[in-house]
């Protein structure tokens, strides 16, 4: 560790993303841990690394404080600047990332949830303060190559429908994933799914959530799933069919530390993954 170190705090940190992120930063060589913040009652005052199952301490506690914690990394001026990993709620996302950016830490954001018109204010405030920050709905390599895949497929295809799969503690839905592909899908410049018959829903929602040109999004939730996303295109006498699973949160680590490193090198927002490889 040196003054060029990055320090890092995780927000977020005693869940199942901020442990796996835990483990990440301390065997980074080129960041440090300085502080690990979540609002979880039974984690307060345990040690980061005992709790993201490291054989040895980190001396971080984790801790709810923070705007504290904010002002301190931003208080050590002669360290690099200061990045906060984000893996929270979708209801405090948002203030999340508006204190940071306040602070001059810069946001790498992988919590979902976040409406359009809240990324579109974070990109303002980012801009105006001249600071880096990231929004990945998913860090993973598979999940942007499956995307590319059904980018260049959209061109042939008018017909496409979107299943994403996730474990039953999720809170928000459709995926943050899914919400992304399908606008990638939009800006292809069609409307997709022109519609053959008059369909009546017989239970609301049968035909899942309608996404943007006229994409639909179907959302699974079960224990004993973590992450996964198919993306089915269809045509007369064909079905092309992309797939993605997690198995191990471990996956979305190598982007989040590209998303670190990146972040103290951006002056303004950037949203997904695809842009800073
Ligand atoms: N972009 C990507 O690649 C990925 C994104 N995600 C997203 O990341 C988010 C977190 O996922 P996951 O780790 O599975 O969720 P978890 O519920 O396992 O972890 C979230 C943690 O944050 C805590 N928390 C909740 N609100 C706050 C807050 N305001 N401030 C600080 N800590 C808070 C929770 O505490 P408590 O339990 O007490 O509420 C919990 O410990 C979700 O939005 C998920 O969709 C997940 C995987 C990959
Ligand atoms: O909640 C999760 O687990 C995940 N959330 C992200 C999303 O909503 O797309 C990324 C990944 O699918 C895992």
């Amino acid at each position: 560790m040196t003054n060029q170190s990055i320090p890092v705090i995780i927000n977020g940190a005693a869940g199942k993303m901020g442990r796996e992120v835990i483990k990440a930063v301390a065997s980074a060589p080129d960041m440090m841990l300085m502080g690990a913040i979540d609002t979880s009652g039974e984690h307060q005052g345990k040690d980061a690394g005992e709790l993201a199952g490291l054989s040895e301490a980190l001396e971080v506690p984790i801790t709810n404080q923070l705007e504290p914690m904010l002002g301190y990394v931003a208080g050590e001026r002669q360290l690099a600047p200061g990045v906060i990993v984000d893996f929270t709620h979708p209801d405090s996302v948002y203030d999340n990332i508006r204190s940071a950016i306040a602070y001059g830490i810069r946001p790498v954001v992988g919590t979902t949830g976040l409406s359009p018109e809240q990324i579109k204010d974070l990109a303002d405030f980012a801009e105006k303060a001249s600071t880096g920050c990231l929004i990945i709905p998913n860090f993973s390599i598979g999940m942007v190559l499956l995307q590319q895949a059904a980018i260049t497929a959209s061109q042939y295809f008018d017909h496409v429908e979107i299943i994403e799969l996730h474990h039953n503690q999720k809170a928000d839905a459709p995926s943050g994933t899914a919400i992304q592909t399908a606008q990638l899908l939009a800006e292809m410049g069609k409307t997709f799914n022109p519609p053959q018959v008059e369909e009546t829903e017989k239970i609301p929602g049968a035909r899942g959530s309608l996404a943007e040109e006229g994409i639909r999004i179907h959302s699974v939730r079960l224990p004993g799933l973590i992450a996964h996303q198919e993306v089915i295109f269809g045509a007369p006498g064909q079905i092309y069919t992309l797939r993605h699973d997690t198995s191990d949160r471990s996956c979305y680590m190598p982007g989040v530390l590209l998303a670190i490193r990146k972040a103290i090198q951006l002056k303004s927002l950037v949203y997904g993954l695809e842009k800073i490889l």
